[in-house]
């Protein structure tokens, strides 16, 4: 076993299969992953792929170097209670819980003093197929070599961004961990969009999926701004034009502004009422 990078993920499953699936063959072997999951066809899924799994915490927690929490916020503060006598002074502890706060889960993991060993984390699903991006936190008094075996691991499956505190992981959260959400809603509306102008589905799925590619690809590589790219498409009493201005009069940029708020909001909510 790669003890350096031997693994529990305590929760198995959307966002824990996704990271799984980018880090097994990259930074460890399945054998050197361990999933813990109260759900019997989640664990099922998993021991497919050679992982070993547990109905609920075990031994097996204790030899294994970094823990994922991924459950849902509701039950981490049962299931951090469940874990924590099987923490080791070297256990590295990663959260992806949304809206749970570092210094919340350093009491909960620790004894007289907070548990230090900690990197909260944001993930988002794209991180399936290797193009996830992560937000990540360390609390102060976090080892160097403890943040290079999160970022080691998280980079396995995308980027990384560091922030400096909770509130900046939240805004992660209503960017990047919820943001896959909006796009892909964005997507229905256009095949949606495409289809109702006659388009048939699988055209219109093409069409759409090839435009969002194509133009994130272009801001990324590009030296110019979205806002200049934007306006290279639009011709002045074009098509283009005709369409913004729908946007525009319906308030799409300040609609997308107002749902992140409300996504950072409710990572707020999340750490008042499951953090009691
Ligand atoms: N999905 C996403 O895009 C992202 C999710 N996250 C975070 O990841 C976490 C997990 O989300 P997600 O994967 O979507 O959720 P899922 O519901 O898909 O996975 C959670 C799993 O944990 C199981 N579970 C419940 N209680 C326990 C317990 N006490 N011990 C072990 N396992 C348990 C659940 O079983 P059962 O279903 O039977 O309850 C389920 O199989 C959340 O905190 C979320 O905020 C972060 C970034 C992105
Ligand atoms: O919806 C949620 O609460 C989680 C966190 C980010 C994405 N999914």
């Amino acid at each position: 076993m790669n003890q350096e990078l031997s693994l529990s993920f305590i929760g198995g499953g959307n966002m824990a299969s996704a990271l799984a699936s980018g880090l097994i063959g990259k930074r460890c072997g399945a054998s050197d992953v361990h999933v813990i999951d109260v759900n019997e066809t989640a664990l099922a899924r998993w021991r497919e792929q050679g992982v070993g799994t547990a109905a609920a915490p075990d031994e097996q927690l204790s030899s294994r170097r970094v823990w994922i929490f991924a459950v849902k916020p509701q039950v981490m503060k049962e299931t951090v209670a469940q874990c924590k006598p099987f923490l080791r002074p070297d256990t590295l502890v990663i959260s992806i819980a949304a809206g749970i706060e570092s210094g919340t889960l350093a009491g909960w993991l620790g004894g007289d003093k907070p548990w230090t060993r900690l990197v909260r984390c944001m993930p988002n699903t794209p991180a399936l197929i290797g193009a996830g991006i992560s937000g990540l936190l360390a609390l102060d008094g976090v080892s160097e070599d403890d943040r290079a075996v999160a970022q080691l691991l998280l980079k396995a499956v995308g980027e990384i961004v560091w922030v400096d505190n909770d509130d900046q992981l939240d805004a992660v959260t209503a960017l990047s961990g919820s943001g896959p959400a909006y796009v892909f809603l964005f997507l229905e509306a256009l095949i949606q969009g495409g289809i109702d102008l006659g388009l048939d589905a699988q055209q219109s799925r093409k069409l759409a999926l090839a435009t969002l590619h194509g133009a994130t690809q272009l801001a990324a590589l590009s030296p110019e701004t979205p806002a200049t790219l934007r306006e290279r498409v639009t011709s002045k009493g074009g098509t283009t034009a005709a369409a913004l201005s729908v946007f525009e009069q319906q308030g799409f940029s300040a609609l997308v502004q107002q749902a992140m708020r409300s996504a950072y909001q409710r990572a707020g909510q999340l750490a008042t009422e499951f953090a009691k």
